[in-house]
């Protein structure tokens, strides 16, 4: 388990924010890329230099289901892994839940993650060998909670998705669909006020798809659920599509 000192703890927002204020504000954010590490430097593409993100600003309220969309290589990843706090900018101003992201250390991003943001992937990346119950449980060991604690918790967070009747099964005995509200039902168990997705029903059947997105809508009613996806039918379910084309928001081009 990790400890924070108290510098770390220092990050999370304030609970007198107003309501008002967006839960992220992204002001022209650019991301490059070096094979060997970031780079100042450089637009688009010179030498080994990639601008994955161009001068990319957008704000997202508490309530909102937005969706992310672009062609592959378009920065969808990249502008969610910095919306999830999984990294910084290369220059523009990042705010998450009223935390400015910019300067944090790989630590404080840790803690902002614990108590705010909750993440989903495509892939699910649930331990095959603990029960449903245990992987939602998983973060509130992070958190420090008790057991007991951790298993009513878990189990009426799987209720709240739809498996009150699943928490002992292991992941290999649920379909996909069942797996990735799993996931998701681990992704709420710090009550975070952000969900972000990536590809959330990439792997799943059109009408398993259907079932995630409504969860994602009831979930979007009090905190804020982003999503990158290709899939056109999950992104018709949004309340509005940001897209990307090379690195640019084609609404701001
Ligand atoms: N770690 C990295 N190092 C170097 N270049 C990178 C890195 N990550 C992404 N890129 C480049 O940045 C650009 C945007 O990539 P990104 O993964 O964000 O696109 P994407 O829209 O998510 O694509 P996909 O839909 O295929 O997942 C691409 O040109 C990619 O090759």
């Amino acid at each position: 388990m990790q400890t924070n000192t108290p510098s770390d703890t220092a990050v999370v927002s304030s609970p007198s924010s107003s309501a008002d204020s967006p839960l992220i504000d992204c002001s022209n954010v650019t991301r490059t890329y070096t094979r060997g590490g970031r780079s100042v430097f450089g637009s688009k593409r010179t030498g080994q230099t990639v601008t994955a993100l161009d001068n990319v600003s957008l704000q997202i309220h508490r309530g909102e289901l937005v969706g992310i969309a672009g062609p592959s290589g378009s920065g969808k990843s990249t502008l969610l892994h910095l919306l999830a706090g999984l990294d910084t900018p290369s220059s523009g101003s990042l705010s998450i839940v009223d935390t400015d992201v910019s300067n944090l250390s790989s630590r404080q991003r840790t803690r902002l993650r614990l108590e705010n943001i909750g993440i989903v992937f495509q892939h699910f990346y649930l331990l095959p060998s603990l029960s449903a119950r245990a992987n939602v449980a998983i973060p509130l060991v992070e958190k420090g909670w008790g057991k007991r604690r951790r298993r009513e918790r878990a189990a009426a967070l799987l209720d709240e998705v739809g498996l009150g009747d699943r928490t002992t099964h292991k992941p290999g005995e649920l379909s996909g669909g069942e797996q990735q509200r799993v996931a998701i039902a681990r992704a709420l168990a710090t009550e975070p006020d952000l969900l972000i997705a990536d590809e959330p029903t990439g792997e799943l059947d059109t009408a398993t798809g259907e079932t995630i997105m409504g969860l994602f809508d009831e979930l979007a009613n009090d905190r804020a659920v982003v999503m990158a996806s290709h899939d056109e039918r999950a992104l018709s379910r949004t309340d509005r599509v940001i897209r990307l084309q090379d690195g640019v928001r084609l609404d701001d081009a």
